[in-house]
């Protein structure tokens, strides 16, 4: 049986983030990947030069196209853009009964430039988030969401089970590689009961672009699969790790993660603790 996995993001002609990532990573996870493109960014290593959205038809074609022919084990949203488009994306995964959804929600790009409208934001948590099996904010994301500062919680673990609530009671991994000064990057996943903490060492590197898309295109490789949630984010993190790890030159900027390098290195530096 062929197991397939569906993306819903924006095109990075750079090739390092969105619909090209989620493809790759789909492939080198031994899972067939399909692309409903929302959007085309103009972009390389350096930023986002611009930007053009797709017609919600067109969206909604491709979206029919796969759906109603190869099917999806699990579905993965990136890049959506604006309210018009997260809201047709939520009517198309609740029409059609898509039960495997991990919410990436994508608002600005490493290099700073914004890919989803600024009053976008409430129609994505109240139409889509409800929606999903998980949603995976980085810190800057977390912030937007919760009108609340980084600061503002002791721990990750406060801020992920804050989300949590915020997201409408969905499982939220809170990814922690914005955290300032860390030795070790930290994700929470909070469930609703607990708590688990994902933790690998900090890779000296500037080349971590489009992570949270290789991220999250990993986790839904894994559910399509049907590894258990906590399972795939653990094995989604061991892949992504190496990805950074062996992240060769590209461009003159932020670089992207090499994809295959799982193929040659299976060390594995990610630890997993589950906290009741
Ligand atoms: N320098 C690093 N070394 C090790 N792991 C890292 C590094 N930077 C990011 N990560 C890991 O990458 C994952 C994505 O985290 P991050 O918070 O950067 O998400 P993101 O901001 O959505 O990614 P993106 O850079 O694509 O926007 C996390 O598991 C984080 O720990
Ligand atoms: C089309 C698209 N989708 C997502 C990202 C986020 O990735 P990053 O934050 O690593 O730039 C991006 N740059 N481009």
């Amino acid at each position: 049986m062929t197991i397939k996995a569906m993306t819903i993001a924006g095109s990075d002609s750079g090739g390092g983030a969105g619909i090209q990532a989620d493809l790759k990573t789909f492939q080198e996870l031994g899972v067939f990947g399909t692309s409903v493109i929302t959007a085309i960014t103009a972009q390389n290593t350096l930023g986002v030069t611009d930007v053009h959205p797709i017609p919600v038809l067109t969206i909604e074609e491709q979206f029919k196209a796969v759906i109603t022919d190869i099917g999806a084990d699990a579905v993965k949203t990136g890049m959506l853009y604006d309210k018009e488009r997260i809201e047709a994306i939520a009517d198309l995964v609740s029409r059609h009964q898509v039960t495997n959804l991990i919410v990436d929600p994508v608002m600005v790009t490493t290099t700073g430039s914004p890919l989803l409208k600024e009053d976008a934001q409430d129609t994505l948590i109240k139409k889509l988030f409800p929606l999903a099996i998980l949603v995976t904010p980085n810190i800057p994301e977390a912030e937007a969401i919760l009108s609340k500062k980084r600061e503002d919680f002791d721990k990750l673990e406060d801020m992920a089970k804050a989300l949590y609530h915020a997201c409408g009671g969905v499982p939220v991994l809170l990814k922690g590689g914005h955290e300032a000064r860390a030795e070790f990057m930290t994700d929470v996943l909070f469930t609703g009961q607990t708590s688990v903490l994902y933790t690998s060492p900090r890779i000296d590197t500037t080349h971590t672009h489009g992570t949270g898309c290789t991220y999250a295109a990993a986790i839904t490789a894994f559910i399509a699969q049907g590894v258990k949630l906590e399972s795939a984010i653990f094995k989604a993190k061991e892949f992504l790790h190496v990805a950074i790890e062996q992240a060769k030159p590209v461009g003159e900027g932020a670089g992207p993660v090499h994809h295959s390098a799982h193929r040659e290195s299976s060390i594995s530096d990610v630890n997993m603790e589950v906290l009741t």
